[in-house]
């Protein structure tokens, strides 16, 4: 891992880290404490094994050196992320679906659980796995107006877990997340802020950059532990149901996305992305 101090927009120092090869690239601005962590896997930031673990470490770092708040954002032109990488389970190899099941688990709960805020800058298409991302930071500011979030694992013939259909509920409320999940509606800039599925829509990157910063910058003046109870405490009943039933999750997972029936609608959802 190399590490240097880049200068940023605003004439403060940037402290980058980045690693060759690397998925997943963070600045941290020096003055304010704030990281912009980039997710950057072409062609669609699927997130696979690989990725997610990097994104889980990344994280952990950013934990570990105390930063003050975190945006996620893509490096990507036109994609926030795609959502899980469809080939991990299509013709899964066993073994490696384990691993990619409850490696994304842990990948959520640290995002879901993280001590400092975080903002997701919704720079791109954001369905499903890449939907679930954004709903698990403290708040979304999405690029308008071309592109599109929603959880969508109903088009593909699949059923999103319990613990995505819980942290859209928590972000839409019961009603709402029952109608986006049962149809796997994706929505547009101004429909997902119509229903509250974003807290902002911006024309382009840099004023979502700028106010992702905004939103951060409040929780200067908020102690650090009554941030973190807070979040605790409300987002506790989703994170303990993870918790308690992360092997029963993953042999289900692992049982119901190898049967026929889902290997084909998984199938024929590859056949539709790739004509
Ligand atoms: C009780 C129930 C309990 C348990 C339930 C059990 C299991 C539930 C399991 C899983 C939940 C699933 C969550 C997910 O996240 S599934 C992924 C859903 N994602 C999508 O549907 C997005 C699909 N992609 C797109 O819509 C478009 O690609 C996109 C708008 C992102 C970009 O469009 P663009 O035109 O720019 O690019 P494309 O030409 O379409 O794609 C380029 C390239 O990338 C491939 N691709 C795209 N998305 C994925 C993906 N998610 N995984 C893998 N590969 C992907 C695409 O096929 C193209 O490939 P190629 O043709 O080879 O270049």
């Amino acid at each position: 891992m190399l590490r240097r101090l880049i200068l940023s927009r605003n004439n403060t120092f940037i402290n980058c880290r980045y690693a060759s090869q690397s998925m997943v690239q963070t600045t941290v601005d020096e003055k304010s404490g704030i990281a912009t962590v980039t997710m950057n896997k072409s062609p669609v930031n699927s997130l696979n094994l690989e990725f997610l673990d990097e994104i889980k470490t990344e994280l952990n770092k950013l934990e570990k050196d105390k930063v003050k708040g975190m945006m996620l954002t893509s490096g990507l032109q036109k994609i926030f992320s795609a959502g899980l990488d469809i080939t991990e389970f299509y013709n899964p190899n066993p073994d490696r679906l384990s691993k990619f099941w409850s490696t994304l688990q842990d990948t959520w709960l640290t995002l879901y659980k993280t001590p400092f805020p975080t903002a997701a800058i919704i720079n791109g298409h954001s369905p499903a796995g890449g939907c679930l991302f954004a709903m698990s930071c403290d708040y979304r500011i999405m690029v308008g107006p071309k592109y599109t979030i929603g959880l969508n694992e109903t088009k593909l013939g699949i059923v999103a877990p319990k613990w995505f259909i819980d942290t859209m509920v928590a972000v839409i409320g019961q009603r709402k997340a029952e109608i986006s999940l049962t149809t796997g509606k994706m929505y547009t800039t101004d429909e997902a802020l119509h229903i509250g599925l974003i807290d902002e829509s911006v024309p382009d990157v840099n004023t979502a950059l700028t106010q992702g910063n905004l939103f951060l910058n409040n929780f200067q003046r908020i102690s650090p532990w009554a941030y973190k109870m807070t979040k605790d405490i409300t987002r506790q009943s989703t994170v303990q149901w993870l918790i308690d039933n992360k092997q029963k999750d993953l042999d289900f997972v692992v049982t119901y996305l190898q049967s026929a029936e889902v290997q084909k609608s998984l199938g024929l959802y590859l056949q539709s992305l790739k004509k």
